[in-house]
């Protein structure tokens, strides 16, 4: 099997943007990509694939191919699947919450497709046993449409339920999860920009000064 994951630095998670300036959230990206192969890694995954629009943007020491790809994200990762003929596992870089077990037992699933849904209806993590003939669609109903799509070539689905592999950190919210439960350099670079308050029987992020400023 081998592993892919989907990167893009360049102005990434605009969803951010009232929390975190540009720069700041394409360092954050890249810590989380870190952590994301640091987790495949430690579980021995070495085959790793990185397809990226900017090979530039992904630092030297991640011990992953590089794949330059400048088309969107479901582009690129089609024409990456049409010439696999071994399982697939395509995982987002914005997940520093997964852990390496999460891995172990999607990675074990006898299933033609094992799906980890991500908040909104997104899709964290695919695994497809064989990834000639599959197509994914990511952005909006993605889950849905994964679901059909395995469906429709009469493959057998399992819905991976796991609230850290399902929690994507594309929110100002998601950050208080990244906080609560993580434990690699992604929640360390949080932990210096924000702290924790609690308000209406919830937990949030609290930004400190700097990050408003700079
Ligand atoms: N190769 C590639 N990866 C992408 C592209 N767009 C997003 N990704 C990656 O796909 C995964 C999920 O993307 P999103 O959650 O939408 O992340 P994002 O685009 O940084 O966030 P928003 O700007 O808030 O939508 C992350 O691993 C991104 O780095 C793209 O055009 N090409
Ligand atoms: C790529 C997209 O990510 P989201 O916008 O849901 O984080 C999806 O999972 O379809």
């Amino acid at each position: 099997m081998r592993a892919v994951i989907p990167y893009k630095k360049e102005n990434a998670k605009s969803r951010l943007s009232t929390v975190m300036t540009r720069e700041q959230r394409e360092t954050f990206v890249e810590k989380m990509l870190l952590d994301v192969v640091a987790t495949l890694n430690e579980g021995g995954i070495r085959n790793l694939d990185i397809i990226t629009p900017k090979a530039c943007d992904v630092k030297k020491e991640v011990k992953a191919n590089i794949i330059e790809d400048d088309t969107d994200l479901n582009d690129c990762l089609n024409e990456y699947l049409s010439q696999k003929e071994e399982p697939i596992l395509i995982i987002m870089a914005d997940l520093p919450l997964v852990k390496f077990s999460h891995i172990k037992d999607i990675v074990a699933s006898k299933a033609d497709v094992t799906i980890v849904p991500g908040k909104g209806g997104g899709t964290n993590i695919l695994f497809i046993r064989k990834p000639e003939n599959f197509r994914v669609k990511y952005y909006g109903s993605s889950f849905e449409n994964h679901c059909m799509i395995a469906a429709q070539q009469k493959l057998s689905i399992r819905v991976y339920d796991s609230f850290l592999a399902s929690t994507d950190i594309d929110e100002p919210q998601d950050i208080t999860e990244l906080l609560l439960h993580g434990q690699g350099i992604a929640k360390d670079y949080a932990e210096r920009r924000f702290g924790k308050t609690e308000s209406k029987g919830r937990v949030k992020i609290s930004p400190f000064n700097e990050i408003l400023m700079s």
